[in-house]
């Protein structure tokens, strides 16, 4: 749909030295690379053809030109002090086909100040290009609005809250404090250097700029950083900090839904798990980042994730949420009654899912894993995740919910790499995730303990979790398959309580022997090694997106 755009000047002109397309952009029938050199006149402007940028000749009138891009998807990249390189999507001609595909015109300047003016008309125009875009009033009359896949799904104030939030170096700072997190990170990188070398690379939600220069530290050709909130200028100043690096790191402000680059990507690093792997819905900007950026078998960095699953008793955790519910039992608060709401206030704390650093002896069966493949899923899969639930209860006791965790593992050609965040490994700041019943399940000794858990993406970008456990009939009757007992709840991940106990020493009952409740497969060796001691003690906030 049409978006008009209304600039203040009709147009506005500039001098260039040169302009030519990049080699990498050339037809193989193209003969030469340069479109025209001598002194060039670039020209923004916003007519009826909508807002563009382009070339002529000087000596050309300003109704001909030589080049001509669309500012609506055009990314302007500086690439040397006096280079820059333009880069737009274009709308396939053949009317047979709806594929785009990216169009690069490098751009040289007499002097770096030509550039910087240039550079700075560049992002006034294209801001007010994207003004239009986003509904901002303009004096020539109401706007239609394109989305982008991210505008479409998520709501404008949870985006805004949640980019907000990354914008801010303290919360980059917690997570690169999580030393269990960077430290795996670090190793899986440096010790597939051969992933890396030579190889072009996009970070995919950038953040502080960290994994690009892992990246260019490992041989990088090229990291194009994409990063959409304020950290994308911090990650600036840090990356033109570390020079040797940063020359080989271009950092782009922007969703990755929405910008466009100059070339595909060999490989593709990210840190984008949350809370039980998949808050804050980053997996689908991933595996978007995949479908636009990544050449065909290309890796990732990580390449897949499993959530692990496993019932768990503890009495404590179950009293103390009962409890709150407590204060709504006063039948004289300042003369007021306020028993008829308890019984909401009591479900509504146990909408809550517990996040916090749990003993492993508090499981009472081995746990099970629903495995996310970064490289073949489909975004859309991740809207709805279906997970089946089938325990053997090792010990007789009551089940009080579901406690969850999550790993995730890189894939390098040299070594395979995992990052945990299991009970009992050294802790990160996804600690682990718990939902409980409110009201628990009685299970003995062998008895199988069946389910399900959805969980289903909502558009603030996070998931309403239902879980149901069920014990089936156990001992005579069993065949029949019936269930004795079966509890649900309806969760909000966004809306976790933060529980920041240190794991405890539980006592055990004289029938109930501590037992071991990972299975050999799941035992978390790879970040203690790298990152050595855990981080319990390390905060985390309660402002509703910390959890990556
Ligand atoms: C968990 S942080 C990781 C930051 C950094 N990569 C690191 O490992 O320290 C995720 C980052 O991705 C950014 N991000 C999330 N969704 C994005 C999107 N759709 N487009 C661009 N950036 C995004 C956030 O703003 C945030 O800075």
């Amino acid at each position: 749909m049409e978006v008009s755009l209304q600039h203040k000047h009709k147009h506005q002109e500039f001098i260039c030295a040169s302009i030519s397309r990049p080699s990498s952009f050339l037809s193989p029938s193209s003969s030469a690379s340069s479109l025209q050199s001598g002194p060039l006149v670039a020209r923004f402007s916003a007519d009826s053809h909508g807002p563009q940028l382009r070339f002529r000749h000087e000596t050309e009138s300003p109704a001909s030109y030589t080049a001509c891009i669309c500012l609506r998807s055009a990314q302007l990249f500086r690439i040397g002090p006096t280079e820059s390189m333009c880069v737009s999507e274009e709308s396939g001609t053949d009317k047979t086909s709806e594929k785009s595909c990216s169009r690069a015109i490098a751009i040289g300047f007499s002097t770096e100040d030509e550039s910087k003016a240039f550079h700075s008309a560049f992002d006034t125009w294209k801001n007010e290009v994207n003004g239009a875009e986003s509904g901002a009033p303009l004096e020539n009359g109401s706007l239609a609005v394109p989305k982008s896949k991210f505008d479409d799904k998520i709501e404008i104030a949870s985006a805004k809250m949640y980019f907000h939030y990354y914008g801010q170096l303290l919360h980059q700072q917690n997570m690169l404090q999580d030393y269990v997190r960077t430290g795996t990170y670090y190793a899986a990188v440096i010790e597939n250097r051969v992933d890396f070398l030579g190889r072009v690379v996009v970070d995919v939600g950038a953040g502080s700029g960290i994994l690009s220069l892992f990246a260019a530290q490992a041989g990088a050709k090229h990291v194009y950083a994409v990063e959409a909130s304020e950290m994308a200028e911090y990650a600036r100043r840090l990356i033109a900090g570390n020079p040797s690096l940063g020359q080989r790191i271009t950092v782009l402000k922007g969703k990755v839904e929405e910008v466009e680059l100059p070339e595909k990507a060999d490989i593709l690093i990210s840190e984008p798990m949350g809370t039980l792997l998949v808050n804050e819905r980053m997996l689908e900007t991933y595996v978007i980042a995949r479908d636009r950026f990544l050449v065909h078998n290309g890796k990732m960095f990580p390449t897949m994730g499993r959530i692990h699953m496993a019932p768990f008793s503890d009495e404590f955790l179950f009293v103390e949420i009962a409890n709150k519910a407590l204060f709504w039992q006063q039948q004289n608060y300042y003369g007021v009654d306020l028993t008829p709401l308890y019984g909401s206030a009591f479900q509504g704390y146990f909408t809550q899912p517990v996040v916090d650093a749990f003993d492993p002896r508090l499981l009472v069966a081995p746990a099970i894993f629903h495995t996310l493949d970064f490289s073949c899923i489909k975004e859309e899969e991740l809207y709805e995740v279906d997970i089946p639930l089938s325990f053997i209860a090792s010990i007789g006791t009551r089940v009080h919910g579901l406690a969850c965790w999550f790993d995730v593992l890189f894939n390098g050609s040299s070594v395979q790499r995992w990052l945990t965040t299991a009970p009992g490994a050294p802790t990160t700041h996804w600690y682990q995730l718990r939902c409980v019943l409110s009201q628990p399940i009685y299970v003995m000794a062998g008895q199988e303990i069946a389910g399900n858990l959805r969980m289903v993406a909502h558009s603030s970008q996070s998931y309403t979790l239902y879980l149901t456990m069920s014990a089936k009939m156990w001992g005579a009757g069993a065949e029949q398959g019936g269930m004795i007992q079966t509890s649900s709840c309806k969760l909000d991940l966004k809306e976790p309580y933060y529980r920041m106990s240190q794991p405890q020493a539980y006592a055990w009952a004289q029938d109930q022997q501590p037992h071991q409740m990972l299975n050999s497969q799941e035992m978390p060796l790879e970040s203690e090694d790298v990152a050595g001691s855990g981080l319990t003690g390390l905060s985390l906030q309660n402002q509703g997106h910390q959890s990556n």
